[in-house]
């Protein structure tokens, strides 16, 4: 099989965004991006700060049950883009053969078939302060791939940091009404390790969107939130 490039393997935890937000889960983070976002807090995945490890997936399993004893029955792989991994295929068969749920988090732009096992599929097209550019036939493309499967869901999660990202979120929220919508507060504070202040701060920032949300006649649907792991743990890794 196709080894795969681990960053970390970690949790159980709480999964801290989007869809499934409190959901006991394990993290698999796999390394490299075809992104450079300018404010990603997992630059340690593609900036060549932290080495991954190639991983078959017998062992990726074994790292999990190591790591995470009997003590879950969902597993969410992130990145990095874990798109970039075709050898991943593999690990979600085999944890659905023994009963454990997956979610997924990409910023849909490169597309696997084991998407559609995927139980929970979080797509985050990037908005304009991230530096990214979004292809938008390629992001139609991705949904309604997505969108076919029964049984399993799928929904977008757009990252804010100011107002032209909000615009962006409603233009995603108005080319795809029927995707369930999740915007998320930015932290471009990636260095502090002041977690009491970083507490309040977040806190703040969420409560200026959540007012922006009310505010507008273009964002009925949509649910507002933070990122909860930071809220608790500020930017500490592996958490
Ligand atoms: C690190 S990314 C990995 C998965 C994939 N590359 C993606 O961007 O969706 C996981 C999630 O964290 C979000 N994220 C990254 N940096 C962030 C930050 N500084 N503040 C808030 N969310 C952030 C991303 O937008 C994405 O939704
Ligand atoms: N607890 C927790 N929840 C998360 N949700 C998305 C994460 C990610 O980095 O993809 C993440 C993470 O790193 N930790
Ligand atoms: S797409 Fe995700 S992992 Fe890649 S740089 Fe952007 S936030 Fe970071
Ligand atoms: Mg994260």
């Amino acid at each position: 099989m196709k080894k795969v490039p681990v960053l970390e393997i970690f949790g159980p935890t709480i999964q801290g965004e989007g869809m499934v937000i409190g959901q006991k889960t394990m993290f698999i983070r796999t390394g490299g991006c075809d992104y450079r976002c300018s404010w990603c807090d997992s630059a340690f995945t593609w900036d060549g700060s932290q080495q991954a490890e190639l991983l078959n997936v017998d062992e990726i399993i074994e790292k999990l049950e190591t790591i995470g004893g009997a003590a879950f029955n969902h597993v969410t792989i992130s990145g990095g883009n874990p798109a970039l991994h075709s050898g991943l295929g593999e690990v979600v068969k085999m944890l659905q053969e023994k009963g454990i749920k997956t979610a997924v988090e990409t910023q849909g732009t490169i597309w696997q078939h084991w998407m559609k096992d995927i139980d929970e599929v979080t797509i985050s097209p990037k908005p304009p302060s991230s530096g990214m550019d979004t292809n938008w036939e390629q992001l139609d493309e991705y949904i309604r791939q997505l969108n076919d499967r029964e049984d399993k869901e799928v929904s977008l999660k757009i990252v804010i940091f100011d107002d032209k990202d909000l615009e962006y979120a409603v233009d995603v929220h108005q080319r795809y009404p029927h995707i369930a919508m999740f915007l998320q507060t930015g932290n471009e504070h990636l260095e502090t390790a002041d977690n009491s202040w970083l507490l309040s701060h977040l806190l703040n920032r969420y409560e200026e969107l959540v007012e922006k949300v009310i505010a507008s006649e273009r964002l009925n649907e949509v649910k507002v939130l933070p990122q909860l792991h930071t809220l608790l743990w500020g930017n500490k890794q592996g958490v």
